[in-house]
């Protein structure tokens, strides 16, 4: 099924076509039709349990609890970094962000240093500020409250450059305001995924698999889904074709649908894996190279066959979960609500996931 290159497909559609293409091109990654059905019915009930909904995006004490534009260009700015937290220090070595009185790792320490520099007057969030912020203070921003540990923010060069590009553009023909791209999309989710990848190259995660190029644009959908959860669909985050959206290709739902059977890797791809985090334990990331990207032993560049068999095969079980789910239930569950499910229960089920490996990309593109 080839990918339809034309840019006349809908960014999510293209996204679709290039999860089935690349699943039924893969040579190291399953998605097993008895684990679909297994992983569609154990999710909808946990979902339905949990009575999982937009609702519950506003609930995290870090997230923005009052849907207007601020919270636009708060989730701007968070989606812009939304990228490579993975750490394979142990939990007491790895990077944190405290903040009243609870400390962070991973994703959340993005969401915690950006609250806490706002808390000390400076306005992060505005793309006068961080349109050519200086990297002193950017360091300041990612600062750890814990002088015993060594770790730093990943890839910090990289996220300066990133709000540098995105800054120069919003204030250049947006009058420095996300929000202002978000009106003019008039509530289709696919018209502003386009602006986005044609505006702003950081989010145009394109990569070329089995000689098709294929597109996955993770961070360009949660960008749009996080807008749309943060409004419970409502005001500008009224989306009418926000069904459209798929799964957000990262590198933490993967072991979640690994856990549910709905994911599986070959024998050798899965002892790479377990290798990896061996292997950059020890060997660390020292050396970076020409592009400012981290290279290291056991990480996998971005590109790799593996990586893209692993984030097009998520993709892919998602939207077999999800048309599973209404088959069995005639329950139309959308692909951005099974996964911030999953990614929630990843995050909160570490401990029983622990044996299932990530892959290791350093990549702006998740
Ligand atoms: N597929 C998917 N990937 C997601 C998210 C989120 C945060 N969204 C939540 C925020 C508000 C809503 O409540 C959402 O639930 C971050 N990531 C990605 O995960 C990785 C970080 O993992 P760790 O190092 O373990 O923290 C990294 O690639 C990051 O880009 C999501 O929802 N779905």
């Amino acid at each position: 099924m080839p990918v339809s290159s034309e840019a006349t497909a809908d960014p999510s559609i293209r996204v679709l076509e290039s999860a089935r293409f690349i699943s039924e091109h893969s040579n190291d990654v399953l998605v097993p039709e008895e684990g679909v059905c297994r992983a569609a019915k154990e999710i909808q009930e946990r979902m339905k349990k949990s009575g999982y909904s937009t609702a519950e995006w506003k609930k995290h004490p870090l997230n923005p609890s009052k849907a207007d534009q601020k919270a636009i260009e708060w989730i701007f700015v968070v989606d812009s970094l939304n990228f490579s937290f993975w750490t394979s220090k142990p939990v007491d070595q790895q990077y944190s962000v405290t903040l009243d009185g609870t400390t962070y790792r991973g994703y959340w320490t993005l969401c915690a240093a950006i609250n806490r520099a706002i808390r000390n007057g400076l306005d992060i969030t505005d793309a006068r500020v961080y349109a050519s912020i200086a990297r002193d203070l950017m360091e300041d921003v990612f600062r750890t409250d814990d002088p015993r540990k060594q770790e730093k923010m990943p890839m910090l060069e990289r996220r300066i450059k990133v709000l540098h590009e995105v800054g120069r553009v919003l204030l250049d023909q947006y009058a420095g305001k996300f929000s202002n791209m978000v009106k003019m999309c008039q509530g289709s989710a696919q018209k502003l995924l386009d602006m986005v990848i044609r505006e702003f190259p950081c989010f145009r995660d394109e990569h070329v698999f089995n000689g098709q190029r294929v597109c996955l644009y993770k961070r360009a959908q949660i960008l749009v889904a996080d807008i749309w959860a943060c409004f419970e669909g409502k005001g500008l985050g009224r989306f009418e074709d926000i069904d459209k959206v798929t799964m957000f290709a990262d590198y933490r739902v993967p072991q979640g649908l690994y856990h549910f059977g709905a994911l599986r890797y070959s024998p050798r791809l899965f002892e790479f894996l377990q290798r990896s985090e061996a292997a950059v334990r020890i060997e660390g990331e020292n050396e970076v190279t020409a592009d400012g990207i981290p290279a290291a032993l056991g990480l996998l560049p971005s590109g790799h066959p593996w990586e893209i068999e692993i984030r097009g095969n998520s993709i892919w079980a998602v939207e077999c979960i999800r048309q599973q789910i209404l088959r069995s239930s005639g329950v139309l569950v959308s692909a951005i609500l099974i996964d911030f499910y999953m990614w929630d229960y990843s995050k909160l089920h570490a401990k029983a996931m622990k044996d299932i490996p990530i892959h290791l990309t350093r990549s702006v593109f998740y």
